[in-house]
């Protein structure tokens, strides 16, 4: 285990009582505005002492409120990349990346200068001010300063929130490469689940200052029975899908157990693995193999749970020759289907459904 936390803080009004374990990889700690988030991190970084708890990175004690134990900030062995990304403007960008260096506290991930600027394409931007880049360009230097302290694990605090859709898409690779190049652990706080859903290995989903929920991001993110918490609209399973054929009409072919699937604009290379998320409200269910249907993405699957919302919905778990999916449907159509655990049906996915933004290099 990487970082195990559990923790208790009270503020005028809210109360945090988490716990979670962080394995190797990224843990995402996911949750509404006000859930605790950042209070959690910043318990974790040590910008807040909590009331009690107790925190350990490996098999150092961060924190140990029983044994009157409070590393600072400093000596914790952390890198932190807050949403502000808190360059130093006077500074050149070279300069502030060897602020990184000086202050690194040693032990953790071994990148050289020259790895950092390499995996984040910095060399052009060195003698830049932090005024004259872009905000994704901010945010890549803010992570290569945190990298070069040499920290055991990054922290990163809504990392991507301030950036419009199209740097956020430019700056998501370079996170997955962080994340499959060095075997650092990132926690990871957001409340986008489509980041998340591309990055994270660990989900911990936090609701008014508790842990709701807690464990691998496929097992989590195809649960019917957290469609409601992860939101009806960007609920959807991930699947690892194989790049086998880019047709010329701009088609990908993947391929995945049960079968292939055709999405446009997959920039990938043939025989790559990507990180496909299939929101649930893009699956149809049919009972039998749909024919004449515009769609060229149909999956043999089995029910394997059927969720009724309160609402109109009702959410559906599908087994496809062993990976998950998670279907959005009305309550009407999944009572008119009699579906139920262990009944065989056809997924119908629109090709066009699953956007760029969704798919990301695999992440093992
Ligand atoms: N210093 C503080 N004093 C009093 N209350 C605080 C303080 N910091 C946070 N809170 C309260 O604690 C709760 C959790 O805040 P926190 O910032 O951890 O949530 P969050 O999940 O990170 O939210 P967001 O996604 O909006 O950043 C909120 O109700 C917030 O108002």
């Amino acid at each position: 285990m990487s970082l195990s936390v559990d923790i208790e803080h009270r503020f005028d009004g809210f109360t945090l009582k988490a716990a979670f374990e962080a394995p190797p990889g990224v843990t995402a700690l996911f949750g509404r505005s006000g859930a605790g988030k950042t209070t959690l991190v910043n318990a974790v970084a040590g910008l807040l002492r909590p009331d009690a708890g107790r925190i350990t990175l490996k098999d150092r004690v961060l924190l140990d409120s029983a044994a009157h134990i409070c590393l600072p900030p400093h000596r914790r062995r952390l890198g932190y990349v807050f949403q502000d990304a808190r360059l130093f403007p006077h500074l050149s960008v070279a300069a502030n990346l060897d602020y990184g260096t000086r202050y690194a506290s040693g032990g953790g991930t071994a990148m050289s200068r020259s790895d950092v600027i390499d995996l984040l394409g910095l060399a052009p931007l060195l003698d830049r001010r932090p005024r004259h880049l872009s905000g994704g360009e901010t945010q890549r230097v803010a992570i290569g300063r945190a990298l070069l302290s040499r920290p055991e694990m990054l922290l990163m605090d809504e990392p991507l929130a301030a950036l419009d859709a199209t740097r956020k898409a430019d700056i998501l690779p370079y996170l997955e490469r962080l994340k499959t190049a060095y075997n650092l652990p990132i926690l990871y706080v957001s409340h986008a689940l489509d980041e998340i859903a591309r990055l994270a290995d660990t989900l911990v989903l936090l609701a008014d200052g508790r842990v709701h929920s807690a464990g691998p991001i496929r097992t989590l993110l195809s649960d019917p029975a957290l469609v409601p918490v992860l939101g009806v609209r960007e609920a959807g399973a991930v699947i690892d899908a194989r790049v086998t054929h880019h047709a010329d009409d701009g088609l990908t072919t993947l391929r995945i157990a049960a079968g292939d699937l055709y999405l446009p604009g997959v920039q990938a290379h043939v025989g790559d693995v990507v990180r496909v998320r299939i929101r649930a409200g893009d699956v149809i269910i049919a009972r039998e193999r749909p024919k004449g249907l515009s769609s060229v993405n149909i999956l043999p699957v089995t029910v394997t749970a059927v969720q009724m919302g309160d609402g109109p919905g009702a959410a559906i778990a599908l087994d496809a020759a062993g990976d998950a999916l998670l279907a959005r449907i009305t309550a009407r159509s999944a009572r008119d289907l009699g579906l139920q655990a262990g009944m065989p049906c056809f997924a119908v996915l629109k090709a066009t459904s699953v956007a760029q933004a969704s798919i990301g290099q695999h992440l093992p």
